[in-house]
């Protein structure tokens, strides 16, 4: 079930209150929440999502004037099919190290446009016009949205708004836009290739929306190694996922959420079916690199000890990254 935003801004004091308490409960119950009346509306994200499959259907070397730099980190620019491979973590995760899954995925990043360690790499409009406009005007947009989630979560914690949204003052975010291709379903079959392999994102949070093809699945907090799926309904249903940054500030008081991409609900996997081509939009929410991410003091007891060394978000960041990428 989805929760309704407006609660948030428009109700009772208790139906403000009872929005955050069923966020945070949902997060901990079911390792994702599903938002609706968010501020990003649907006749927002309709034709967003037609410029984000305009921008994909141009050929490769088109899109290979916007490609993502060599260096893995901050994501900016155009990663075409095999560059990351998610799976690479899944292990290290784990503590397994690297596996060899590749994801059958391409993805186009963008930062906010006041980020100063590195340019924005900006689609021409002459190769899909208006696109770089509505991309910046969304990346706002959904940047408000987060702030309004994490006022959310801060009173269903009991701490200070004011410190979360401080230390993500610098909006060193990420925006991604994905194009999963169609495949038959038989590609997916032994394990060596996937949508998008398992994993937790690096930030504070994640709002995502998919297409209605679906294939989003989180991980059952109560049962590890279960994966449910995340069907949207509503084109406009926006999924909140925890990144590893928050379980660390909150010493695991909320985890992150174990996701990935495979076969949407209802595709036969023993048939030779073709799995329709799936678009999707991430926005990752990061606190700002020269962050601690040593857990807030609220949350360490003597029930609940310190479970994290003090690194700050860019070296998180940056070790994560590490092993994501080809080239
Ligand atoms: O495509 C999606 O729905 C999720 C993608 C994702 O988890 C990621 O890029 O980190
Ligand atoms: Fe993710």
């Amino acid at each position: 079930m989805a929760l309704n935003m407006d609660k948030f801004h428009f109700g009772t004091k208790d139906e403000k209150k009872r929005f955050c308490i069923e966020l945070l409960d949902s997060l901990k119950e079911r390792g994702f929440a599903k938002i609706r009346s968010h501020g990003v509306f649907k006749s927002v994200l309709d034709p967003q999502f037609d410029q984000i499959r305009r921008f994909f259907n141009l050929p490769l070397d088109v899109k290979m004037k916007v490609k993502h730099p060599a260096q893995a980190t901050p994501n900016r620019g155009y990663s075409y099919v095999g560059q990351e491979n998610v799976g690479n973590i899944s292990g290290y995760n784990k503590g397994l190290g690297p596996a060899n899954t590749r994801d059958i995925k391409e993805s186009i990043d963008f930062g906010s446009d006041i980020d100063d360690l590195v340019e924005n790499v900006e689609v021409p409009e002459e190769d899909v016009p208006n696109f770089q406009v509505e991309i910046d005007g969304l990346f706002h947009k959904l940047c408000e949205t987060q702030r309004h989630i994490l006022s959310a979560l801060a009173i269903a914690l009991g701490i200070d708004q004011s410190h979360l949204h401080f230390i993500h003052d610098r909006v060193e975010n990420e925006f991604r836009l994905l194009h999963y291709p169609a495949i038959p379903a038989s590609e997916l079959r032994d394990g060596t290739a996937t949508r998008c392999a398992e994993h937790t994102d690096f930030g504070t949070i994640t709002l995502i929306f998919q297409d209605a093809v679906s294939g989003l699945q989180v991980e059952d907090p109560a049962e590890p190694g279960t994966f449910r799926d995340v069907g949207s309904s509503n084109l406009s249903d926006l999924i909140l996922i925890v990144g590893d940054s928050l379980q660390r500030l909150t010493n695991d008081t909320i985890k992150a959420g174990r996701h990935r991409v495979t076969y949407p609900p209802g595709v036969d996997r023993d048939s030779d079916e073709i799995i329709p081509e799936r678009y999707s939009m991430a926005y990752f929410a990061k606190a700002d690199r020269n962050v601690s991410l040593l857990p807030l003091k609220q949350f360490v007891t003597e029930a609940n000890p310190c479970r994290y060394e003090d690194v700050t978000a860019w070296e998180y960041n940056n070790q994560r990254s590490a092993s994501l990428y080809e080239g």
